[in-house]
């Protein structure tokens, strides 16, 4: 009986795949895979597990990319037809036409480079990559179970031991209570990143950065779009000039925005899309039509099937990750990073997350300043923001200076006809210290950085302004703003 047992037992292990690695990290997002990658390049044996099928998460698969690539397209779309005139370009409008299955093709050909080079970068690095759905079986061990119909998923399930765990799950689409979602006329940012046609109506729930995005892409093409926002404000996590700005531009390009407004109900008749808004002041209703809905009221974190109940992980009452500030879970060798704990859902956020949890691993330091988080919105002039803003000063009684430049001002963006915008600077009224600064303007994505560097080396509003910055570019915008914040600029 014994032996029967013993043969068994040996028998049904050789059906149990099983491997260990130094670290497991469950998800292929932007937080997931930096921390693969870096895992490997300090020497972990690293596994990554993702069961999307693709690498990059949310980000790269439906997000940052495929999002820019359509903001890109239907600007240049928007400037051809619009934009020219003034510049001794003479334009045959009848003659420009948009191939919205060619802008689309475009877009997934991109996503599919960047993915694709996500995954030569893990055989690069020698980062095992499993393709299917991880679950915690307990703190040592995760399960890899195929998902169906995923090509290349794994054959069977596969159990991983690690010493070491990073969570990096990320996070799903706020659903809107009572709403159905059928990505086709009722849509989340992903189902808008794929629509067949452009709409000719576009409302959308919610003025953040999705619905201010997606928005302009769709206004660019022709839709007729409206946004309507529960808050008084657009841009609710922008400083209050900026945000003010940005609703006056975004109205002149065609939004109409509707505030302080609450959406009762929406459904699908057909083609239409039924639904009726309440002025939260007032309490008047009004139902409105659309051919597509677009649904952007924030995402939430991820975690299902992780397992997370099942080894006892703290889950706040948003439903993240909790973790201490070293990303420890209550276990110190699982550690979290990424839209799936606390802090803004950036991508660079959580790769630098990812990063700094792999760094501690190994050397028991890791470092992200979350005082010292850029973020942008790809629009037209786009926005870029990193430190505080005036209410978080004013909030925090500290003593602040503003310097201010209009790009209307700069004569590079004089020479290219773009000059909607600011550069805002915020310093310590004693120290001059950089404290924060808000940018509504041309590159304004790429012009935070000297800010963000500023910011992190405790740079003064003099220690920029007395750099040298080449002419005629854009960044002397920045530069004059510094000067206005200690002394005064040159050129207004
Ligand atoms: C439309 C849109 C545009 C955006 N644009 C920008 C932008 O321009 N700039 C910016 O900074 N941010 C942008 N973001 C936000 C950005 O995409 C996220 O902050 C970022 O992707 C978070 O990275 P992450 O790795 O934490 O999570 P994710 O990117 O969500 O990746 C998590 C991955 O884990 C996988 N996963 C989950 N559970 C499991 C499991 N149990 N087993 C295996 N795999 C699992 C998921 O399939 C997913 O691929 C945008 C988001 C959206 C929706
Ligand atoms: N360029 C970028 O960095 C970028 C681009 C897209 C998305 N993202 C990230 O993705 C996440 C999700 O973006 P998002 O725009 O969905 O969220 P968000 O949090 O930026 O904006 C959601 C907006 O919806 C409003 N809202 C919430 N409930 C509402 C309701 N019931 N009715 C009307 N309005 C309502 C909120 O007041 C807020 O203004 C964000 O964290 C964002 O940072 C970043």
């Amino acid at each position: 009986m014994l032996r029967v047992n013993l043969l068994l037992q040996r028998q049904s292990f050789r059906f149990l795949s099983s491997q260990s690695h130094d670290l497991v990290v469950i998800g292929g997002g932007p937080a997931g895979y930096f921390a693969a990658i870096k895992g490997a390049q300090l020497g972990f044996n690293t596994a990554c597990i993702e069961k999307r099928g693709k690498l990059g998460g949310t980000c790269l698969n439906v997000g940052c990319i495929p999002s820019k690539a359509l903001l890109n397209n239907s600007l240049m779309y928007d400037q051809i037809l619009n934009d020219t005139q003034k510049r001794g370009i003479v334009v045959d409008k009848k003659n420009v036409n948009l191939d919205f299955d060619g802008l689309m093709k475009y877009k997934d050909k991109v996503v599919s480079q960047l993915t694709g080079g996500v995954e030569m970068l893990f055989k690069k690095y020698g980062v095992t990559y499993y393709k299917g759905d991880g679950e915690f079986l307990n703190e040592n061990e995760v399960v890899v179970k195929p998902v169906d119909g995923l090509e290349g998923t794994v054959k069977e399930n596969i159990n991983l031991q690690a010493k070491n765990f990073v969570i990096a799950t990320g996070s799903e689409v706020t659903p809107f209570p009572g709403i159905t979602i059928d990505e086709e006329r009722i849509v989340s940012s992903t189902g808008a990143l794929s629509l067949k046609e452009v709409p000719k109506r576009l409302a959308i729930i919610g003025a953040g950065i999705i619905g201010l995005e997606m928005g302009s892409v769709y206004n660019r093409l022709g839709s007729e779009v409206t946004v309507m926002e529960y808050q008084d404000k657009i841009g609710s996590s922008m400083d209050d000039e900026v945000a003010a700005t940005m609703s006056k531009v975004l109205k002149k390009q065609g939004f109409n925005f509707k505030t302080n407004a609450k959406v009762v109900s929406a459904t699908r008749s057909g083609d239409v899309v039924d639904f009726t808004v309440e002025n939260t002041k007032t309490g008047k209703q009004e139902t409105l039509q659309a051919d597509v809905l677009l649904v952007a009221i924030g995402r939430r974190p991820y975690i299902q099937g992780l397992g997370a109940e099942k080894i006892g992980l703290e889950v706040d009452e948003s439903g993240r990750l909790v973790i201490d500030n070293q990303y420890n879970t209550k276990f110190p060798h699982i550690k979290v990073a990424g839209d799936v704990t606390f802090g803004p859902m950036l991508a660079h956020k959580a790769e630098e997350e990812g990063f700094a949890a792999v760094e501690l691993f190994k050397t028991g330091h890791g470092h992200v300043n979350y005082n010292n988080i850029p973020s942008v919105m790809y629009t037209h002039p786009e926005v870029a923001w990193t430190g505080k803003n005036e209410k978080e000063l004013k909030r925090d009684d500290i003593n602040y200076k503003v310097g201010k430049f209009p790009f209307i001002a700069n004569s590079r963006a004089k020479t290219n006809m773009d000059t909607e915008g600011f550069v805002k600077i915020l310093i310590d009224a004693e120290t001059e210290r950089i404290l924060g600064a808000h940018i509504v303007g041309p590159n304004a994505g790429e012009m935070i950085a000297e800010a963000c560097l500023a910011l992190e080396y405790g740079a003064s509003a003099e220690d920029i302004a007395r750099v040298c910055h080449a002419h005629p570019t854009l960044s002397e915008a920045f530069k004059e703003a510094s000067m206005a914040a200690y002394s005064q600029p040159i050129n207004f």
